[in-house]
């Protein structure tokens, strides 16, 4: 009984201090309001759920929701202000914790982390991702298009930064359900391997590879990075969305595996979120905690310039650099609301819980890009071939080339010195 009391005293008092557009229906049917404009009901189900008020950060403010000791009603930009609002009241600074420990990431903890995040149901995701199931930041000109739009920019965007040409052999490390590689081989001719650690994203992907003609060309296999082959392999290498999985501890030896595979001269283009502390600090209020328990367990990541210091340190040499943190925010924003849409099914799909988590996760990065606390790069890197040389021209004019099969006919000049 003091603790309940303690806890409606604790949210009038909040009500006061902060404006949050929020109304909280107590279990007992008592209403707070902390804004005459409240545009946000949260329900307090129990007494017990009380205890992830009193020193609330996004971590257990998600948590009782996932829990289902408390369920959220309103505009997803606004659930998500008014819990950032909440954390603010127990901590004003919200800075992220330093990555004291590292994990180990053996090959059977990075396996068991993929399948519970990406083996839930291809049907699922396939709700609120694109038509080709592309599962990473996408590429917006305009701001405006729609989400499979943006990712068919975002494809080949990367397919031309990495300047693929017909015949190139193309490794696309961590190729979710095949997106990219199905794409480069349908349109710039290259014989692809996509790998994955998700026997779900392999069978999906295997599949449309069939259907769309494209056995022969292009592949997928259930394959480690760590466990590729061969000695300068690939003309080309493209890895999005997946050095978020590889750890702090491991980034060496994934760069170092990235320079064995590819082939003198050859380019690499990595896509991925980095830290926006340049001590790799997690997000802030808690946000990396709960994401952490829930979402990507184990996943870790680097400010950019952890990232290009440990390129460097392999042997690749960095060439161009894009933040797309703001397209990430717009994608985001896009997979949340398709998912609001389609809660039903989804919920039939994957279950209340998953469907909860996911609702969090998405708008909480959605908001997390947008607040920068969290941002992403394309770093585009080759392999020296020879001193004096490099595979790529002397402008970016070739990353914008209208057509993508006129350009793959006609490749600009490679810069090299007399
Ligand atoms: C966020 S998804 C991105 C998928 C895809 N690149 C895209 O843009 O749609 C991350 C991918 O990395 C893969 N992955 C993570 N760790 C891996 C590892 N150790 N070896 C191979 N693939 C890995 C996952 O299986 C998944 O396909």
């Amino acid at each position: 009984m003091f603790f309940e009391k303690k806890v409606e005293r604790f949210l009038e008092e909040l009500g006061q201090k902060a404006q949050l557009p929020l109304r909280v229906e107590l279990w007992n049917g008592r209403f707070i309001e902390l804004s005459p404009h409240a545009t946000v009901t949260l329900r307090i189900n129990d007494p017990a759920a009380a205890r992830y008020f009193l020193h609330p950060t996004l971590a257990k403010l998600g948590e009782a929701y996932v829990e289902g000791h408390v369920d959220v009603e309103g505009p997803l930009k606004d659930i998500i202000s008014a819990a950032e609002g909440l954390s603010r009241r127990t901590d004003a600074t919200g800075q992220g914790r330093l990555p004291l420990w590292r994990w180990a990431h053996s090959r059977r903890m990075d396996r068991k982390a993929i399948q519970y995040h990406y083996d839930v149901s291809n049907d699922f995701y396939a709700l609120w991702l694109d038509r080709h199931m592309v599962y990473s930041c996408a590429y917006f000109k305009t701001g405006e298009e729609d989400i499979h739009t943006a990712q068919e920019q975002k494809l080949d965007h990367i397919c031309r930064k990495l300047r693929l040409q017909p015949g190139d052999k193309f490794l696309d490390i961590g190729c979710g359900w095949g997106g990219l590689i199905r794409w480069a081989a349908k349109h710039y001719g290259v014989d692809a391997t996509g790998i994955t650690l998700s026997r779900n994203q392999y069978e999906y992907a295997s599949k449309r590879i069939e259907e769309e003609g494209l056995s022969g060309r292009c592949r997928v296999l259930l394959q480690d990075y760590r466990d590729v082959p061969g000695e300068a392999v690939f003309d080309k290498i493209a890895s999005v969305g997946m050095f978020e999985h590889v750890g702090l501890k491991n980034l060496p030896l994934y760069f170092g595996v990235i320079h064995r595979l590819l082939k003198p001269g050859g380019i690499v283009l990595n896509h991925g979120i980095t830290a926006a502390d340049p001590d790799n600090r997690w997000a802030p209020w808690g946000g990396g905690e709960f994401i952490e328990k829930y979402v990507f367990p184990h996943g870790e990541l680097p400010h950019l310039s952890l990232a290009i210091r440990e390129m460097s340190a392999q042997r690749l040499e960095v060439a161009d650099v894009e933040t797309l943190r703001l397209h990430y925010a717009k994608t985001l924003w896009h997979w949340a609301e398709r998912l609001e849409q389609n809660r039903l099914r989804a919920a039939a799909l994957a279950g209340e819980k998953r469907l909860r988590i996911w609702r969090v996760y998405l708008a909480g990065c959605a908001h997390a890009f947008e607040q920068g606390w969290v941002t992403i790069q394309q770093v585009l890197a080759f392999k020296p071939a020879r001193a004096g040389e490099s595979p790529l021209p002397w402008t970016r004019a070739y990353m914008y080339a209208p057509a993508r099969d006129a350009e793959a006919a006609q490749p600009s000049e490679a810069m090299r010195l007399a």
